[in-house]
Parts: C-alpha cells; structure tokens; sequence
C-alpha cells in the first residue's frame, strides 16, 4: 500500500500517535515505512516498534530522513519546541500535519519558516479500529498534491472531511474529545446495571451493543436523533421515565455546555503556542460547579 511518496514519521509516540499506528499498519502499511520518536526514552519507543514492526529512534534528524509526511502528534504545550526541533530536518517537499488541539497553521507556520506544506487534522483514537471521523484543513501554502498525500493517510484509518480552520475547535470539541462523553455515558449506564444486579459481562455486552446498534442506526438511516429517540420512547413507558430524570437533571443542558467549554478550552490551548501566556496548563472549571464554586470562595481563589 505504501511507497516513498508515504513513508511516514510521528513526532511523539503517545497514545494518539498508537492509535493511528495501529490503524495505519491494520490498513496494510508497511510499518517499516513509519518511523517515530518521542521525547523520553522510557522504554516507550521500544513497545511500539516491538508491537507494530515500525521504525523507532530518539535522534529526529534520523526518523525525519525521507519523510513525506511528518505527523506531530504532541500536547499543545510542547509543540512550540517539537516544531522548531523538526524545522532543521524537514525534506523540502514534506507535508507537516499537526493533530493538536487549538494549534493554529499560522503558529505552526511561525515554527516552520519558508515551509509551505501545513496541515491540521482532528482524527479520534478510533483511528485504531479504523473507524475515525478526521477533519483536516490545509493551509493555503500547501500544495493540492500535500494535502491529498495528508489526506489519503486519514482515509485509511477513518472518514475524512474538510473543514474551514475556523471550525476545527468546534470539531475538536465533537469528534476529538466526542469519544470520551460517550464512554462517560457508558460508564454511568454500567453502574447502574450493576447496582440493578446484572453480572458486569453480561452488562458489558449489552451496553457495547446498545452504542454500537444506536451508532448504526445513525449513520445507516440517516434520521434525525429526535426521531430516532422517539421512535424507542413509548408513552409513559420505560423510556419515557428515564428521560423525565435525565431533563430533571438537565443533562441536555450540561452536555450543550460541556462541548462549548470543550472548545473554549481548544481556544486557550492556542495561546500555548502563541506565546501569550493567557492558558493555563489545565483546564479552568465552568463557573457554577462545586469544583469553581469551593475554589472561588476559598481565600485568594479565583
Ligand atoms: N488522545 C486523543 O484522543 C486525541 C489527541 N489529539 C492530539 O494529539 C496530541 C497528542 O495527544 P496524546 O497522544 O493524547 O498525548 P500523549 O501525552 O499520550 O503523547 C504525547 C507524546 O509526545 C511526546 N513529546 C512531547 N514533546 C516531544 C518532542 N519535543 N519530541 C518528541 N516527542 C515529544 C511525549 O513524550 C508523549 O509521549 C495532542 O496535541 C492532542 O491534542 C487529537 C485528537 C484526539
Ligand atoms: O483532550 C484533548 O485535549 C485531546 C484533543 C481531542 C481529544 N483529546
């Protein structure tokens, strides 16, 4: 599936970058073609070449060698200084694709001075099943045959789509981050299953099956998730009654509000890279919850 024009390094061997390791090797890649690295020497790169078959080394200089595509797949905060340690030994025709969240293509432009081929993409971890959703964006210095070099490697693993740069921290705060509140959702199911005293395997299965089937049910009718709701809420019936408890407890609300501070936080996280000093390293609690509330009426809290 690969050849020269793919070969392919990963700044950062974390776990976005396994799964899409995973995913790219599952698609028929050459692992040989995929060289990564990563900042600690903990054993970390050894796993992943001793998992996948890939290439592995500390010294960039040698995975950046003959890389057509350059994934940088670390935190925000430490793209600035990956950025500038990849610059020196970009190939001229390489294309730069960053998978952090809030980074701009105009930071990572400031970083990679005089290289035009940038690229941002928002894939998700299930780019290692390869049933991602990505949105890429190309910067307009990048030329149609990078992009579609990038393109292509998050086709592999996943659907792709195309999105404006001003979308991507509403993306990132739906299909970046949108696994996690389903698990979150999942998690909460369990308890109750457990509490209602089915065997945690058995509620496992069901509950796997249940997001899985809803999951389908989406993508392969095509309806609108009210109708789709409506259709398995029977009046007055079982349904109804756990949705009754949900809206008391305004869980609609919170999650509208949940992926809003999902993407003000992409936004803080931008200021990382641009140097003006305004995100803090974690993420600010929602004013209002116990957590912001405590730290607000504790002395010097804000
Ligand atoms: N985890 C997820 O579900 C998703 C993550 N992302 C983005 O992917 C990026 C990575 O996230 P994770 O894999 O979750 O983080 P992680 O913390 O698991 O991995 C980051 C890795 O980068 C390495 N690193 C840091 N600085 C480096 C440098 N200068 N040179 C080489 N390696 C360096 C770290 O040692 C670490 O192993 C983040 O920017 C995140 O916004 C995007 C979509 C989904
Ligand atoms: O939580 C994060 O910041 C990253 C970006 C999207 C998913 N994980």
């Amino acid at each position: 599936m690969t050849g020269p024009d793919t070969t392919l390094a990963l700044i950062g061997a974390g776990k976005m970058a396994e799964c899409l390791i995973a995913g790219w090797v599952e698609a028929g890649f050459d692992p040989r073609a995929i060289a990564v690295t990563n900042r600690r020497n903990d054993g970390r790169l050894a796993e992943l070449a001793g998992r996948y078959g890939v290439r592995a080394a500390r010294d960039k200089a040698t995975v950046l060698k003959g890389a057509r595509v350059v994934l940088m797949a670390v935190k925000p905060a430490d793209m600035a200084t990956a950025l500038e340690q990849v610059a020196p030994h970009l190939e001229p025709g390489a294309v730069v694709v960053s998978v952090a969240a809030g980074i701009r293509l105009a930071d990572m432009a400031r970083r990679l001075p005089g290289h035009p081929h940038l690229v941002r993409a928002m894939p998700n971890t299930a780019s290692r099943l390869r049933q991602a959703v990505t949105a890429l964006c190309a910067a307009p210095t990048c030329s149609p045959e990078a992009s579609a070099r990038a393109r292509w490697l998050f086709d592999q693993v996943g659907a792709t789509v195309e999105v404006g740069e001003e979308a991507f921290d509403a993306v990132t705060a739906l299909s970046g981050s949108g696994p996690a509140y389903v698990y979150l959702l999942v998690e909460a199911m369990l308890e109750a299953a457990r509490d209602l005293g089915l065997p945690d395997g058995v509620a496992r299965d069901l509950a796997v099956w249940t997001v899985v089937g809803a999951g389908s049910m989406l993508r392969e009718t095509g309806l609108p998730p009210a109708e789709l709701r409506r259709q398995v809420t029977s009046p007055n019936g079982t349904t109804a009654a756990a949705i009754a408890v949900l809206e008391e407890m305004a869980v609609p609300v919170a999650v509208r509000r949940a992926v809003k501070r999902a993407a003000a936080r992409a936004a803080e996280l931008a200021a990382l890279i641009a140097g003006s000093g305004t995100a803090s390293p974690a993420a600010p609690q929602v004013p209002g919850t116990p957590a912001a509330t405590a730290r607000a009426a504790a002395p010097g809290g804000a």
